[in-house]
C-alpha cells in the first residue's frame, strides 16, 4: 500500500518542470538551474522516486529538460505548420529564419515579421499515384499483346508467300487482280483462287479477299534502310547558298539557322529514295508521279516523268517495237532509256513479291486492267543503250559512258514549290503558270522531268514568304523584303534534285532545262547534272501581248494591201503550218550546240504554235477572218478549252501590276535571263550578255549566250 502511494506521489520539484514546459515563455537558465537543483534536493517525494524504478520509466534527465525548455513548448517539426502554432520562429532550426532573423537590424525591429516559409508536397495522394501506375501497366500489355499479334501476322504472312510463287499479274473481271508464274496459270493454284477465279461473287472487291495482298496493302514493305538515316532532330532543308547575298538590311536581324553555315550540322551524304510511283493523268497528258524520301530534310519532293513511250510499252527494254519513239522530224525511230527511278525499281528485300512491286509502282508500261507486269528489279541492266545502274547513294560516282549510244537529252524543269502561284491562282509571281508550261512541254515532247522541289517561297517557307508579301505591298520589292526579314534573296539549294535526276538517270547524258535563272543552273551542274541547254520560261502574258501587236499589224497590213485572194490565203497558211511545224520539231528535237535553244514559245497560243492539233487555233488566233477555221475541226475545239484555262494550275494566264514588279526585280537584282519587253513591244529577248540586263555571273555561263525570240527566231537572227 505505501508503495503505491510512493509510486504515485507528486513532488514540489515534478509540477515545477512542469510549469517550466508549458510556460509560454522559454525558461531562464536561472530557472532551469534552480529546477534542476529543486531536482538535485534529497526531497523525501524525489527520493521516493528514485527508489520506485519498478515502473519501467526513467528518471527525468535535467539536461533534457533544459534542451526542452530552450527550445520552446512546440518542437517537432510536425507542429511547426499547425496553424494554432503560437510562437512565429520559434523553430530555431530553420535556416530561412535564421537569416531573415540576421538581416533584421538590431534593436527593437517594426518591420513585420519575416514570412515563414511554405513547405508543400507536390506529390499527387497515393491512391492516385498507384491508380496512375496501374493504368501505365495495362497500357504497356496492350502494346506488347498487340506487337506479339503482329509478329504472329507477319509470321504466317511469311509462310503464305513462301507457297506463294512470284508471278505476272493476271486481270480479273471485277478489276482486281491474280498473280501468276511468268504470266501463266499455275497448274496448282489453290483451291480458293480456283473458285475465286471462275466464281466471282457479283459486286465483290476480289482482292480484298486475298490475305496476303491486304497484309500487303496494310503494311507495306520499306526500302532498305538509308546508310545515313536521317538524324533527329531534322536537318534544316534549305539554306546552303543564297544568289544575292544580303546587302544592307535595314534591321539587322540574327541570321537564321539555315543562313549561317556555320550553325548548320554538317549533313550527311545525301541520299534519295523513291518510295511510290503511279500515273498521273493532267490536262496535258499522262505523267508519272514519283514520291522521294531522303535523308537530309523531313520533306516529300517529288519528281513528273513524262516518258509515252514508255507508257506505252510492254517491256522494259527500248527495243521493243511499241516502245520506240519516232523522232517528228525524221520519221527516224530512236532508241530511248526510259526514265525510271532506280531506287524505285531495285530490289528493296529478299523474297519481295511482284504485288509489292507493283502496288509501289515498279512495274512496266501502264497498269491497266490488262496488264500488270513487275518491272525487272534492274531495269537498265536490260537496255543496251541505257544509263548504267544509277548508283543513287552518291553523286560523286562517275559512269563510264563513252560506249553508250547518244540519248536526247529530255526537257527538264526544276521547280519550288509555290503554294499560292498554284493552287489560288496567285498574280503576284508566275510559278502557277511556269509549272502548268513545263507540264505543258514535257507532255509536248513525250519525254522529260519535272522535280518539284518543297522549298516554298525560294526555301524561306510560306509563314515568312507572306510576311514578305506585307512588306512588298509596303512598296519593297521581292529581294528587299527577304533581306528585311533576315534572309536572303534566294535560299534555295538543288542537292536533292541533284540526286533526284541521277536516280532517273538523266544526270548524265544531259538535259535541257527549262528556266531564266542563272544560279540554278549553276547550282545543278555543281551536283553532277549536265545541262546542255537552257530553253526559256517566258511570260504567257508577254507572249499574249507579243502575239496581239503581231495579229494587229497583220490586219492592218491586210487593210493597206485589200482583201486577199483565197489563192494567197491557202499559201500563206501553208508557210505559217509549216513554220509552226518546224518550230514544234524544235522543242521535241535536242539542240545541236548549246550555244542556240528555240524557245519553247510558250503562252495559250504557243499551245497551238507547239501542237500539230492546235495550228488552226494558232491561225485563228491571228487572223480574224479565218475564224470558219476553229468550228470545223475537233483541235480548235481542244485549243479554246485549253486557251480558256481549263484544267490549269493555278491560272493559264498571270498578269497584274505586282507580277510586272516581280519579274522586273528577277530580271535586275537577280539576274534572270529575260529582258523585260519594253514598252514599244519589242519583245525580242536576247540572253546573250549584250542584251541581257543581268549581273555578272550570267555572262559567264556558256548557256547565258543562249539566245531566244518569242517569234522563235534564233539569237544571231534577233541581233541581226
Ligand atoms: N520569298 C519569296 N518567294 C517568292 C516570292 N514570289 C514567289 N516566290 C517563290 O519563288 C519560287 C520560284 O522562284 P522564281 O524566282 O520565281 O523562279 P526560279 O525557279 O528561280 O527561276 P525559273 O527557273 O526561271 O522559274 C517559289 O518557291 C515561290 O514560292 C516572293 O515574293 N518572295
Amino acid at each position: 500500500m505505501l508503495a503505491h502511494q510512493q509510486q504515485h506521489a507528486v513532488s514540489q520539484a515534478d509540477l515545477s518542470v512542469l510549469s517550466l514546459l508549458t510556460q509560454d515563455q522559454a525558461p531562464s537558465p536561472a530557472q532551469v538551474a534552480s529546477s534542476s537543483s529543486a531536482r538535485g534536493q534529497p526531497h523525501a517525494s524525489t527520493h521516493r522516486s528514485k527508489t520506485k524504478k519498478g515502473d519501467g520509466r526513467a528518471d527525468v534527465d535535467p539536461l533534457l529538460i533544459a534542451a526542452a525548455a530552450a527550445s520552446g513548448p512546440d518542437v517537432t517539426r510536425n507542429h511547426y505548420f499547425h496553424s494554432f502554432f503560437p510562437h512565429p520562429l520559434a523553430y530555431s532550426a530553420c535556416d530561412d529564419e535564421r537569416a531573415a532573423l540576421n538581416a533584421s537590424p538590431p534593436g527593437p525591429s517594426t518591420s513585420p515579421p519575416a514570412q515563414r516559409p511554405k513547405m508543400e508536397s507536390r506529390q499527387a495522394p497515393r491512391s492516385i499515384r498507384l491508380q496512375v501506375e496501374e493504368e501505365e501497366k495495362r497500357r504497356l500489355e496492350r502494346l506488347e499483346r498487340l506487337r506479339r499479334e503482329q509478329m504472329q501476322k507477319e509470321e504466317e504472312q511469311k509462310g503464305v508467300l513462301q507457297d506463294k510463287p512470284q508471278a505476272v499479274a493476271l486481270p480479273t473481271r471485277d478489276g482486281g487482280f491474280d498473280f501468276q508464274e511468268d504470266g501463266k496459270v499455275q497448274a496448282q493454284a489453290s483451291q480458293r483462287d480456283a473458285d475465286r477465279i471462275k466464281a466471282p461473287k457479283p459486286g465483290q472487291v476480289r482482292h480484298l479477299q486475298d490475305d496476303s495482298l491486304v497484309v500487303l496493302l496494310r503494311q507495306p514493305s520499306t526500302p532498305p534502310p538509308l546508310e545515313h538515316p536521317l538524324a533527329e532532330p531534322p536537318f534544316p532543308t534549305v539554306g546552303a547558298q543564297s544568289a544575292v547575298k544580303p546587302e544592307s538590311p535595314l534591321s539587322a536581324p540574327e541570321p537564321t539557322a539555315a543562313a549561317s553555315p556555320e550553325a548548320r550540322t554538317p549533313l550527311p551524304p545525301l541520299e534519295v529514295q523513291c518510295r511510290v510511283r503511279t500515273r498521273i493523268p493532267t490536262p496535258h497528258g499522262h505523267i508519272f508521279l514519283h514520291l522521294y524520301t531522303n535523308n537530309h530534310d523531313t520533306k516529300e519532293h517529288l519528281a513528273f516523268v513524262a516518258d509515252h513511250a514508255q507508257m506505252a510499252s510492254t517491256s522494259l527494254t527500248t527495243n521493243a517495237v511499241e516502245g520506240t519513239p519516232i523522232l517528228a522530224e525524221t520519221g527516224e525511230r530512236r532508241l530511248l532509256p526510259f526514265i525510271r527511278s532506280h531506287s524505285l525499281d531495285c530490289k528493296w528485300h529478299d523474297g519481295e513479291t511482284d504485288q509489292e512491286r507493283i502496288v509501289r509502282g515498279a512495274y512496266v508500261g501502264r497498269l491497266t486492267e490488262t496488264t500488270h507486269i513487275a518491272s525487272h528489279p534492274n531495269p537498265h541492266s536490260l537496255d543496251p543503250t541505257a544509263t548504267p545502274p544509277h548508283v543513287h547513294r552518291s553523286h560523286r560516282t562517275t559512269h563510264n559512258t563513252s560506249s553508250q549510244a547518244p540519248t536526247d537529252p529530255p526537257l527538264v524543269r526544276i521547280h519550288s514549290e509555290c503554294f499560292t502561284g498554284e493552287t489560288i491562282g496567285s498574280q503576284r509571281c508566275d510559278c502557277g503558270e511556269q509549272l502548268d508550261e513545263a507540264f505543258r512541254l514535257i507532255t509536248l515532247a513525250g519525254r522529260g522531268v519535272i522535280v518539284y522541289l518543297r522549298q516554298e517561297g525560294r526555301g524561306i517557307g510560306l509563314l515568312e514568304k507572306m510576311r514578305a508579301y506585307n512588306l512588298q505591298d509596303l512598296g519593297h520589292d521581292t529581294v528587299t523584303a527577304n533581306l528585311m526579314l533576315g534572309h536572303g534573296a534566294d535560299m534555295r539549294t538543288y542537292g536533292i534534285a541533284g540526286a533526284i535526276l541521277r536516280d532517273l538517270g538523266v544526270a548524265h547524258n544531259g538535259v535541257r532545262l527549262l528556266t531564266n535563272n542563272p544560279d540554278k543552273i549553276k547550282q545543278i551542274e555543281g551536283e553532277g547534272v549536265k545541262v546542255v541547254e537552257r530553253v526559256a520560261m517566258v511570260p504567257r502574258s508577254w507572249v499574249l501581248a507579243e502575239e496581239e501587236a503581231a495579229a494587229a499589224a497583220r490586219r492592218a497590213a491586210r487593210k493597206a494591201k485589200g482583201k486577199v485572194s483565197g489563192g494567197d490565203k491557202r499559201k500563206s497558211l501553208d508557210a505559217s503550218i509549216a513554220s509552226l511545224q518546224s518550230l514544234d520539231a524544235s522543242s521535241r528535237r535536242p539542240s545541236d550546240s548549246r550555244s542556240t535553244s528555240l524557245a519553247s514559245s510558250a503562252g495559250p497560243s504557243g499551245y497551238s504554235s507547239r501542237a500539230p492539233s492546235d495550228i488552226d487555233g494558232e491561225l485563228s488566233d491571228g487572223d480574224s477572218d479565218s475564224s470558219d477555221w476553229d468550228a470545223k475541226t475537233d483541235s480548235s475545239r481542244a485549243y479554246h478549252l485549253r486557251r480558256a484555262g481549263v484544267g490549269m494550275i493555278g491560272a493559264s494566264v498571270t498578269s497584274s501590276p505586282e507580277l510586272d514588279k516581280y519579274l522586273r526585280t528577277k530580271i535586275d537584282r537577280m539576274g534572270h535571263l529575260l529582258n523585260h519587253p519594253t514598252q514599244q513591244g519589242t519583245l525580242k529577248r536576247v540572253m546573250s550578255s549584250g542584251g541581257a540586263s543581268t549581273p555578272g555571273a550570267t555572262h559567264q555561263h556558256p548557256l547565258s549566250e543562249s539566245v531566244t525570240s518569242l517569234d522563235g527566231s534564233s539569237g544571231e537572227a534577233a541581233s541581226r
